[in-house]
């Protein structure tokens, strides 16, 4: 950081020097004589409508040398004037950066200060030298490429300086050589291509040792081009640089003194827009390069006259500086035109001190003349964001930490809805459900496909093939693994409906928030997974072994399996009755006479291969046999997807016989009691599954659900709320677009409700300040 003094000398308003004084004393003369003080210093100043214009602005360079002579008698009035001056500038550069960030509206516009002038002219040195740092990008490859607002605000209370980058959230930058890198990062992410954007980059500079001001530099004007910098580019950036210059902006025309003044771009482009000079300051870099007398003689003004007139600066350091770049600058600078007679002349205005000078007072006095002006554009906008604010949302205020309060209260609240209707008994249903399905599937897999199962009913009661299949059937039911899926399938219910939770208004708009739910929602359920799993295996253990049932349980048992089998027959008579309407009866049926028939040409044809190979013939079995004609016409009608229809609907009609054919032994007097569980194994299984399902649930519920209900609104508390700063929660909220509306609408409101209080402050201010200089006047006249 460099030493305050350095640059501290250079402004502070106690110590202000007798030039100072001069030109603020200039200032106060001009308001009295309208602007006559200008004796035509230099020759070839303004005169007639130009000067009268020119009273509006009232520090060109004869005030600042009449007033000389009146400086020092008149200090301390100047002091207050000036610190009352500065006020209006300080807070309307407030202003400023407050209805910049509304929006960049044209009709809400406070002056700047526009930097333009060829490539090379030495704008960037310019700026750097006001500002007291290297901080602008630099290259040779055309690397300004946006235009760089710039915000510099005077904190005299303080040691710190840092930049801010308001589009960034970068917080403070300390570093100037990171500010540098960071604009030039900005810069280059324009694509060679585009070259030129008009997005501007915003910049804040804070010190004690800065002026407040605000300044934009801009893209240097092409003078010749070529196949790197073709036309194209040149219109782009005079475009750009057209709409910077428009009033109420105040112009640095940048010019080199090595280069002739007719041929500046940036003179030419500002006379088009201000052809008398009042909003624009000629500023002559590089006056090292040319004689004194030469470069004195540009200052003069004479030749292309501007009312505020021409400063000459020499910005650049010594090559062999050694510490701080900036300080070796100025006292380079001070050293140039100190001993020179030449710059030590009446309207000759030199050094970058004077340069800050008039740049504060000019920009003071254009933002005094836009006070009024934007009182009437602030109060008209005002007023259309009240009508709006009432007429669309009825004056109700939003803020983006009640929308994520409310937003997750109403999950929290759907969540509370959902774990009330999700209790012990409709866990209960679902594990059942789960395993009742699995009996059918052992049932079909052990009895329905075994073609004994007709003999069923007639076995003898201690036959001990079906004895073992009942054993089998029960050990593929409580085998392990029961465990895993029963807590699998209650983890896969509650990760689904937590997704149905969140899917739903407004959570569509936050994709992110989804996501972070999903992940603590599987967390939560993945740490109470295992033991959960792991203590319904150990407790459902002993009915591996032994399974004792009531009569009671056997009863209820048969009564289900009843109920579950005509459920599931139902289903096989739905389905079949869909494929006969989708493909029709009749074709139908031809199509499952033809699977039937075809099936028992193939056994035919097996049985006349096994026959010949027990005759001993070893011959290759050779069909003959050709389809007739009429066959042959058939054929092509069962295509495959017909014959995949019939072969379903055959496997439905063969499943609803046997279902009915259970069902009848399950309601028969065979299967009234336990002991003959080898008849009726679908109940057996049934009264196991009922078993199992309590055993399960009861872990289930105590190790995970309850868990689960406890732990997941806080951490929708913790991650969702508690966690968010600011600007996250500030994020949420304006991924709703009603809600950005809302919000958006309400800060503009906001805002501008603020630029008007402090606009109003400073229009009492201003009406005070210009009655007691009325009275000063006055008492002056006496
Ligand atoms: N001798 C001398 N050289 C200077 C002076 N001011 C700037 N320069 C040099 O002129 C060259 C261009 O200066 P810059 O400040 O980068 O000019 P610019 O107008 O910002 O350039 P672009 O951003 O490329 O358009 C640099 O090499 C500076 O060191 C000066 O007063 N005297």
């Amino acid at each position: 950081m460099r030493p305050k003094d350095d640059l501290g000398k250079l402004y502070t308003f106690g110590q202000l020097k007798p030039e100072d004084e001069i030109q603020l004393a200039g200032r106060q003369q001009s308001d009295k004589n309208g602007g006559s003080g200008n004796g035509g210093g230099g020759g070839g100043g303004p005169s007639g409508a130009a000067l009268a214009a020119a009273a509006a602005f009232s520090v060109s360079d004869d005030d600042e040398y009449q007033s000389n002579k009146r400086g020092r008698q008149n200090r301390d009035t100047i002091i207050q004037h000036d610190e009352q001056f500065m006020m209006l500038t300080k807070k309307l550069i407030e202003i400023r950066s407050i209805l910049l960030s509304i929006d960049h509206n044209e009709t809400l516009k406070l002056p700047s200060i526009v930097v333009v002038g060829s490539q090379s002219s030495g704008k960037s040195s310019v700026l750097e030298a006001i500002v007291g740092h290297e901080f602008l990008p630099k290259g040779s490859n055309m690397v300004t490429r946006r235009p760089i607002e710039l915000t510099l605000v005077h904190t005299p209370n303080s040691d710190e300086e840092y930049g801010e980058f308001p589009q960034l959230e970068l917080g403070k930058v300390h570093d100037f050589k990171q500010i540098q890198r960071t604009l030039t990062d900005l810069n280059l992410a324009v694509s060679d291509a585009e070259c030129v954007s008009a997005k501007p980059i915003e910049l804040r500079i804070y010190s004690a040792s800065i002026p407040d001001l605000t300044l934009i530099d801009l893209p240097g004007y092409i003078q010749i081009s070529n196949r790197n910098q073709p036309e194209t580019l040149k219109l782009k950036i005079e475009e750009l640089c057209d709409k910077y210059i428009q009033e109420p902006n105040i112009i640095l025309a940048v010019c080199s003194a090595d280069v002739d003044l007719a041929n500046s771009t940036a003179l030419r482009a500002s006379r088009k827009v201000d052809p008398m000079g009042l909003r624009t300051i000629g500023v002559i870099t590089k006056m090292d390069l040319v004689p004194p007398s030469a470069g004195a003689a540009i200052l003069r003004n004479s030749e292309y006259p501007l009312h505020l007139g021409y400063i000459g600066v020499v910005c650049k350091a010594p090559e062999d500086v050694d510490g701080n770049m900036t300080s070796a600058l100025i006292r380079n600078e001070e050293n140039f035109f100190r001993n020179k007679f030449e710059f030590n002349q009446r309207g000759v205005n030199v050094g970058t001190a004077t340069l800050r000078r008039k740049l504060m007072n000019v920009l003071e006095q254009g933002m005094g003349r836009s006070l009024y002006s934007i009182v009437d554009a602030v109060q008209k906008e005002l007023e259309e964001a009240r009508y709006q604010f009432k007429v669309q949302y009825n004056d109700r205020r939003v803020t983006a930490e009640s929308y994520v309060a409310e937003t997750m209260d109403s999950l929290k609240h759907n969540f509370k809805e959902f774990a009330l209707l999700f209790g012990k008994p409709q866990v209960r249903h679902e594990v059942r459900t789960m395993l009742e399905q699995r009996v059918l599937d052992i049932c079909a897999e052990t009895y329905w496909s075994d073609p004994k199962v007709s003999d069923l009913p007639k076995a003898a009661s201690d036959d001990i093939y079906w004895l073992y299949k009942v054993d089998l059937a029960s050990a593929a039911l409580t085998k392990s693994g029961i465990g895993r899926s029963t807590t699998q399938l209650v983890v896969d219910i509650l990760m689904n409906n937590m997704e149905r939770l969140s899917a739903g208004e407004p959570f569509n708009y936050h994709n992110e928030t989804r996501k972070q739910i999903a992940s603590f929602t599987s967390e939560i359920l993945r740490t109470k997974f295992l033991t959960t799993s792991d203590q319904v295996e150990n407790t459902i253990k002993p009915y591996k072994y032994e399974v004792e049932v009531t009569d009671l349980e056997w009863q209820d048992g048969v009564k289900r399996t009843v109920a579950l089998l005509e459920k599931e027959l139902e289903m096989c008579d739905s389905m079949a009755n869909t494929i006969k309407n989708a493909v029709g009866k009749t074709k139908l049926r031809g199509a499952i006479k033809f699977l039937l028939d075809s099936e028992r040409e193939d056994q035919r044809r097996q049985e006349r291969v096994r026959q010949q190979q027990q005759d001993g013939n070893t011959e290759p079995y050779i069909e003959y046999a050709s389809l007739s004609d009429e066959e042959e016409a058939i054929k092509p009608l069962y295509n495959p997807k017909l014959l995949e229809k019939a072969r379903e609907a055959l496997f439905l009609r063969d499943r609803a016989m046997i279902l009915k054919y259970r069902i009848a032994a399950l309601k028969s007097r065979q299967c009234k009691t336990q002991e003959n569980k080898q008849y009726c194994p679908e109940a057996f299984l049934n009264v196991i599954a009922e078993k199992l399902t309590y055993t399960a649930v009861m872990f289930i519920q105590v190790e995970l659900l309850n868990e689960f209900f406890f732990q997941f609104p806080r951490e929708v508390d913790n991650r969702l709320v508690y966690e968010l700063d600011r600007q996250q929660i500030q994020r949420f909220a304006r991924e709703n677009p009603s809600i950005m509306k809302h919000l958006d609408l309400q800060e503009r409101k906001g805002k501008l409700e603020d630029v008007m209080d402090k606009l109003n402050y400073l229009v009492r201010k201003q009406a005070d300040r210009q009655a007691r200089a009325k009275m000063g006047s006055f008492g002056g006249g006496v």
